[in-house]
């Protein structure tokens, strides 16, 4: 067939991520929360998984962070839970999550044109994490219970053949405005979008089997404003806090 020129290419791209954003604007106002199923395709997910698994074991990530040992508070009985890494896409190993971070920007940028009242032009560093398959999970907690600024959470999931009856891991979300719990499955090539506010308090269930996924937190222009002159210094130090810009949309992101 013809082959299409990079141009047609790029703007077939830019139509597809509106139409995801218009999708996703519709579901958080409805769900607070919005899951795209094969966001990238199963090459390109394959090759930001092995991303990860060189971050991961070029021992990249720092140490898990420690979970609750039993009884004994010997060093050795200690569970070491989530490992995580932050990266900018910009260090040389990171091209592939470099790409997934540009085409998450290009959603969101889109979305935040169709959100009133929200500005989001500015975004955390990505998180990879990893849980190690040791049975430990994620403490129920709200990502951003007191206006630090981050308005939208966004996780890619790069777990292939993931099943939960096996493998545990499921997120589970406790919408606050309704009884009815999210369970989100970890799946490969899966996008997750929702407010990181109070309204989305989660956990992860403990995982038995590796489980990795890329987050990045979208900063609300007015929100970070105030939360930065209140909070003063505090939050810039932090590589979670500090906020980079969202790639611009005729950056090269081939
Ligand atoms: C490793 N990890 C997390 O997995 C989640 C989280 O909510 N994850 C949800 C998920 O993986 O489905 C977090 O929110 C989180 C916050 C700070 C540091 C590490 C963190
Ligand atoms: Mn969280």
């Amino acid at each position: 067939g013809a082959t299409l020129d990079t141009n047609a290419y790029v703007d077939i791209l830019k139509s597809r991520f509106s139409v995801i954003a218009q999708y996703v604007v519709k579901c958080l106002n409805t769900y607070n929360l919005c899951v795209i199923d094969g966001f990238l395709g199963e090459v390109t997910g394959k090759e930001i998984l092995g991303e990860v698994n060189q971050l991961h074991h070029l021992g990249i990530m720092q140490k898990g962070q420690l979970v609750h040992s039993h009884a004994s508070t010997s060093a050795s009985d200690n569970i070491r839970g989530d490992v995580i890494t932050w990266v900018d896409g910009r260090e040389n190993i990171c091209e592939n999550i470099q790409y997934l971070v540009s085409c998450m920007d290009a959603v969101v940028k889109n979305c935040s044109s169709l959100l009133e009242g929200y500005t989001i032009n500015e975004r955390t560093k990505a998180m990879v994490a990893c849980y190690p398959g040791n049975s430990t999970g994620y403490v129920r907690h709200v990502d951003n219970p007191n206006s630090d600024g981050r308005c939208i959470t966004c996780i890619y999931y790069l777990n292939q053949n993931w099943d939960v009856r096996r493998d545990g891991g499921m997120l589970r979300i406790y919408p606050e405005d309704t009884e009815t719990v999210a369970n989100i499955e970890p799946k490969f090539d899966r996008l997750l979008f929702f407010w990181s506010d109070r309204r989305n308090p989660h956990e992860v269930l403990p995982a038995l089997r590796e489980r990795y996924a890329i987050t990045v937190w979208y900063y609300e222009a007015e929100e970070r404003a105030r939360a930065l002159k209140k909070f003063k210094g505090e939050l810039s130090n932090h590589p979670k806090k500090q906020a980079v810009p969202l790639f611009n949309g005729s950056q090269d992101n081939s």
